[in-house]
């Protein structure tokens, strides 16, 4: 039988409840994957209650989800009552979307599930709550272990049009820049050509590296990075025979013709890759965290706060997700 799908709650006064009742409206005409949402069942039917729907809601854990999925949302509890209001935030719910996230870890590392797929949460109401993790990125790597040595996480933005990979995630842009390493570039690059071939069924990927400068440095003159930085990591992966270019002008490697000459885009920083996929695909676009033990994926976008109750919503980078989630867990995991 397949393991269902994890879905957390995120943010309660975002719109992770709006597009988690509307996957769930469009199961059958988008074949989305059975599911379930762990959090609070009253906040969730307050919420379907505001958008305009009566919502068959049933407390139930993974082992009931194929069962009830076709005729009901299965609403796995966590413990953690949310209590934020549509579009405005507050910090008693961090227990809630932290809760949601770490039960979802334990179901999918315990085998209940087969993947996490995570709804949006707002980082800075999580900061001021004292979370002390970046984004889900960096704290899924460290549920995943249970030592001090959390695996590397990656993130990557896939969409049919472009997928893209920053290298440095989470940081201000001064602190990325001089945090990038060809060791950063060298470690991120094995692990993506590693899950692309796993998790993707790409045998041989194709690798576009950017520059980190305008024109990659113009030899030199416009920044030594691409050339101190970029160009070793390059050599050293082309030495394991990896198929990777660059370092590229990034703002010429994203056009038609230039995207058909790989299968991934690796940038050295957050919006250098985000701008580009959200650009083309914001619709389309899943990013999924690579070097885990298990499957994640998420929608691409935030919480947009300003539309949350509203109905105007999409739940299509969501959908995607979860399509996603379950053809990955489909597929033979990386060793
Ligand atoms: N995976 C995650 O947990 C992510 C969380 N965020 C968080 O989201 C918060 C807000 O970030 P923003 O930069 O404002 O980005 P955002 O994606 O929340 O919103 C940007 C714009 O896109 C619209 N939009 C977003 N998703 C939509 C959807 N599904 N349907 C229709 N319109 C949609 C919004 O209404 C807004 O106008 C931040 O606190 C950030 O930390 C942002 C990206 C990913
Ligand atoms: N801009 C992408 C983003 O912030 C997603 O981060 P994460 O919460 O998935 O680590």
């Amino acid at each position: 039988m397949v393991k269902p799908i994890a879905l957390t709650l995120g943010e309660p006064a975002g719109i992770g409840p709006d597009i988690a009742i509307a996957a769930w409206l469009r199961r059958k005409s988008d074949a989305v994957p059975p599911f379930y949402l762990l959090g609070d069942r009253a906040f969730i039917a307050a919420r379907a209650k505001l958008l305009g729907h009566e919502l068959p809601l049933v407390d139930a854990g993974p082992g009931d989800v194929a069962r009830i999925f076709s005729e009901a949302l299965p609403i796995a509890a966590t413990g953690h009552p949310a209590t934020a209001q549509p579009g405005d935030p507050d910090g008693n719910s961090a227990p809630a979307v932290i809760g949601s996230i770490r039960q979802a870890v334990s179901d999918v590392m315990a085998g209940h599930a087969g993947a996490v797929v995570t709804n949006p949460i707002a980082k800075s109401v999580l900061y001021r709550a004292g979370f002390a993790h970046p984004g889900h990125t960096e704290f899924l790597a460290e549920l995943a272990t249970a030592n001090a040595n959390p695996p590397q996480p990656v993130m990557l933005l896939w969409s049919p049009d472009l997928a893209v990979v920053p290298v440095t995630i989470h940081l201000p842009l001064r602190d990325a820049i001089e945090m990038l390493s060809s060791r950063m570039i060298v470690d991120t690059v094995r692990i993506v050509v590693a899950d692309l071939r796993a998790r993707f069924g790409i045998p041989n990927p194709r690798i576009a590296v950017s520059g980190l400068n305008p024109h990659a440095g113009e030899d030199g003159s416009l920044g030594t990075e691409d050339q101190t930085i970029v160009a070793p990591a390059i050599a050293t992966l082309r030495a394991e025979a990896i198929d990777v270019k660059g370092p590229l002008p990034a703002d010429t490697m994203f056009h038609e013709a230039a995207r058909r000459t790989y299968d991934c885009a690796i940038c050295m920083y957050h919006d250098q890759a985000l701008i580009p996929v959200k650009t083309l695909a914001f619709d389309r676009a899943v990013n999924v965290t690579l070097g885990l033990p298990f499957i994640r994926t998420s929608p691409d976008h935030g919480t947009a706060f300003d539309i949350v109750g509203t109905g105007h919503a999409s739940p299509s980078s969501l959908i995607a997700a979860l399509r996603l989630a379950a053809r990955m867990a489909g597929s033979t995991p990386s060793a």
